[in-house]
């Protein structure tokens, strides 16, 4: 018997949907569809990130582990102009690896999660960048976010050690959270703006810089720990 995240016999729903085939995934069909991967760790927190986004729901209780890879669609308004988002949720077991790396030369934007409360998935980053450099598109956008902020007092890495490994590798950066809904929003709104101003980059615009826009925008807590 299988495991999900080493926590228990799997369940029956990720029992049975492990039989059925891949789903297949729409490739662009314009420009205004965006294709958005969620990477990382098992357990970090992609499904309940993709879910709040979608529905502005958060789902407690017992962690199911995704099996291979599922979507979502969601239109956003950016700048007036409508952009659909089809965002893929990938497994972050090790297991289903050979699955997910075969999506990722589609994606033109990835968003790379680790959880603030675990160390392993924060250390696990450099290992994510070097699978996304071997088997993505090389222009395609990525932002490395440290979800879970919710979780203050079991916090384990810093913000600071978030921004100073993003500057590394030269990517945005954002502390979120699936449950609250901290700055989930803003993540696929900053990768939206980012796509759509390098498909439409005219010598008239005024250039964009999606750093310089998160760090703009962003919520820095969940909460009221300043009041
Ligand atoms: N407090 C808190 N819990 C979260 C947050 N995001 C996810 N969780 C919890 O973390 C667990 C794992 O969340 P998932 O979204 O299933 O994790 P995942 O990254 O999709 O895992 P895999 O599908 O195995 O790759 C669940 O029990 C969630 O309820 C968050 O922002 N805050």
């Amino acid at each position: 018997v299988a495991h999900a995240h080493g926590a228990g016999p799997v369940l029956l729903r990720e029992a049975v949907r492990a039989l059925e085939p891949t789903p297949r995934l729409c490739a662009p069909s314009g420009n205004n569809q965006l294709l958005v991967m969620l990477l990382g760790d098992s357990g970090v927190g992609k499904t309940c990130f993709l879910i709040q986004f979608k529905d502005g729901a958060f789902l407690s209780g017992t962690f199911i582990a995704t099996v291979g890879i599922d979507f979502r669609n969601k239109v956003v308004t950016v700048d007036g102009m409508r952009v659909k988002l089809q965002i893929w949720d990938t497994a972050g077991q090790e297991r289903f690896r050979s699955v997910t790396h075969a999506y990722y030369r589609d994606a033109q934007a990835l968003l790379l999660l680790y959880d603030i409360t675990n160390k392993a998935s924060f250390d696990n980053i450099r290992a994510w960048l070097t699978e996304i450099h071997e088997y993505a598109q090389r222009d395609v956008v990525i932002m490395l976010l440290g979800n879970k902020a919710d979780m203050s007092s079991e916090r384990v890495i810093r913000s600071e050690d978030g921004e100073t490994l993003a500057r590394e590798y030269g990517v945005p950066f954002l502390e979120t959270s699936a449950k609250t809904g901290m700055n989930v929003e803003l993540a696929f709104l900053a990768i939206a703006k980012e796509l759509k101003y390098r498909a439409g980059q005219s010598a008239d615009e005024p250039s964009f810089q999606i750093r310089d826009y998160v760090e703009s925008q962003k919520k820095r807590s969940s909460c009221c720990s300043f009041v």
